[in-house]
């Protein structure tokens, strides 16, 4: 849809350069009761790469591999998954990439939107460089929220780049599936990208990824988990190893989704030679930075945009340049970043009407929550016990075979998932909980509420969960702790 805004305009309260979910809600926050006026600048699609390439369309594609599975491992249920549904599923979730609907949301919300590429040009200016090639240039009254977002980053492999290999964007917006796939990566992209390819029905689905283990920045349990249950669909684990050539026969730009070419070859470091049909990177993300202009206010180009905890940029005076979500690196999350963005918007609309407190985004970034929606699932908030040591607190950790629970039996007989709580014992509060395994994405919220709010031990002990459910891993988490105190003498 194209985006309405007089074209003579040039003022608003307050910028937003980049229209992603984060950008919208700073947007909606800085205005919704405070009567600034603001606009969203957007290169491509208002929603950015949650809505279209991300979140969203790697959720459609998982949950009817996960269905599945659960069905298989019920007496008497089976499910059939059909893959040419499954992506017309996914094309609806992800609106046929058409923004129409998040315009008229902007539009409906007061919030105006102007399309084109943005940079900053000095204090409280954008150029946007419109799809015409003709530049206006924007003022803002109050502020400008950096909302760019990331890519995926591409490792200077030989011959890497040349082959056109398929990044999170073609993998999420996949038209067909390819029949051997070679993923490199063992984080969040690799492991949910290699469980819907290999249930999609890639025949040949190899992960090398260059650590011991998958999802390395979580508990060890869980990708230790998550690697058995790849390899037992037929996945192949290349750990501690990585590309060192790449070849491929007849690259070619065939867009998103669409197999890049002919056949590729993948020489490892260890002399492992690999051929697919396609390859996906993911290994990780740049912030788009480079060339939206930091210079023209004292900034370096590329890099994250370090913040404050009012997401205020740090090295600008003045306080009216924010960065919220992927951009300012504190979390590659969407909730995160739509969380900046509340705060940032909410700071901008205090600051505007001179108030003496201001909202801060410290309490909620301790949170941090996290679900990886693999099969089984990895779901955490808090910080590992391996971080909480290296960052010198005095932890106690309690460990729970999620299996054994009755809400875990009804769920599947062959159970299988692990739990873990990172306890400071100075504050004998909770401050790290990780969860693995069928069904605990929902117990999330849970430990970020135990975390944030900073709930004593012994007030949990009185939160009494339903049975049968998998929120009963709560009370054996706790009579395991409460053990372990006794023996130690402690309790
Ligand atoms: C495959 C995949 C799955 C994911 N799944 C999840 C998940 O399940 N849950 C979760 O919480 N997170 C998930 N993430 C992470 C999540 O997608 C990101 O954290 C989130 O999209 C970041 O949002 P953002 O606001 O920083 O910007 P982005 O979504 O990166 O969007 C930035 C926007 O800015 C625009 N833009 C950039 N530069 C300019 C410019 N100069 N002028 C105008 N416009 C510009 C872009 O066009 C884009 O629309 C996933 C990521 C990937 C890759
Ligand atoms: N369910 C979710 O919440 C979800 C899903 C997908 C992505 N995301 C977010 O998106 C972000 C990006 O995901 P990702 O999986 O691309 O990144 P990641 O940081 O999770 O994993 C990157 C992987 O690539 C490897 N790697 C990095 N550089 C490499 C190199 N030069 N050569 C070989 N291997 C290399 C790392 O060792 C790691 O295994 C993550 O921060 C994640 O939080 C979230």
């Amino acid at each position: 849809m194209a985006a309405t805004v007089d074209p003579d305009r040039s003022a608003w309260d307050v910028i937003v350069l980049g229209g992603a979910a984060a950008g919208e809600n700073a947007a909606q926050y800085a205005s919704r009761f405070s009567g600034l006026s603001s606009v969203l600048v957007e290169d491509a699609l208002l929603g950015g790469e949650c809505s279209y390439w991300a979140c969203m369309p790697s959720k459609a594609l998982l949950r009817p591999v996960e269905v599945v599975d659960a069905a298989a491992r019920l007496p008497g249920v089976s499910a059939e998954l059909r893959a040419a549904e499954v992506l017309a599923r996914r094309d609806r979730v992800i609106n046929h990439l058409d923004d129409g609907s998040q315009v008229s949301w902007a539009l409906g919300a007061g919030i105006d939107v102007v399309r084109g590429y943005g940079r900053l040009a000095g204090e409280r200016t954008v150029d946007v460089t419109r799809p015409d090639g003709s530049v206006r240039t924007l003022t803002a009254r109050h502020a400008v929220v950096v909302d760019t977002g990331s890519r995926p980053a591409v490792p200077d492999v030989p011959g890497l780049r040349a082959a056109l290999p398929w990044t999170s964007r073609d993998v999420t917006t996949m038209r067909e599936v390819p029949r051997r796939v070679v993923v490199l990566g063992g984080g969040v992209v690799a492991c949910e990208s290699a469980t819907w390819l290999r249930g999609l029905g890639a025949s040949e689905v190899s992960v090398v990824h260059r650590g011991d283990r998958l999802l390395s920045r979580q508990e060890p349990f869980a990708g230790e988990l998550v690697g058995e249950a790849l390899r037992e669909t037929g996945v192949r684990l290349l750990p501690g190893r990585n590309f060192s050539r790449v070849k491929r026969s007849d690259p070619a730009g065939t867009g998103h989704g669409r197999v890049h070419g002919g056949e590729v070859t993948v020489t490892l470091d260890d002399g492992t030679v690999l051929v697919a049909d396609e390859l996906v990177v993911a290994t990780g993300r740049v912030p788009n930075t480079e060339d939206i202009g930091l210079d023209t206010v004292g900034l370096d180009p590329g890099g994250n945009l370090p913040v404050d905890d009012h997401q205020c940029v740090r090295g600008v005076t003045g306080d009216w340049l924010y960065a919220v979500g992927d951009v300012c690196g504190r979390a590659l999350l969407t909730h995160m970043g739509k969380y900046q963005a509340r705060i940032a918007g909410e700071v901008i609309a205090a600051r505007a009407r001179g108030a003496a407190e201001l909202p801060s985004a410290a309490a909620g970034h301790v949170g941090l929550p996290q679900v990886v929606f693999t099969d089984p699932e990895v779901g955490s908030a808090g910080t590992t016990e391996a971080q909480a040591r290296e960052a010198g607190v005095d932890v106690e950790v309690v460990e729970y075979d999620l299996a054994a629970l009755a809400g875990t039996y009804v769920l599947r007989e062959d159970y299988r998932g692990r739990a873990k709580l990172v306890v400071d014992r100075a504050s004998d509060t909770v401050v790290g909980a990780t969860f693995a395994g069928a069904g605990i994405a929902e117990l999330v919220h849970s430990a970020t509420t135990a975390i944030v709010g900073r709930i004593p031990v012994s007030t949990l002990w009185h939160v009494v969960p339903s049975y049968p459910t998998v929120s009963e891993i709560w009370l054996r988490l706790l009579e395991t702790l409460r053990a372990q105190r006794h023996e130690a003498g402690r309790e």
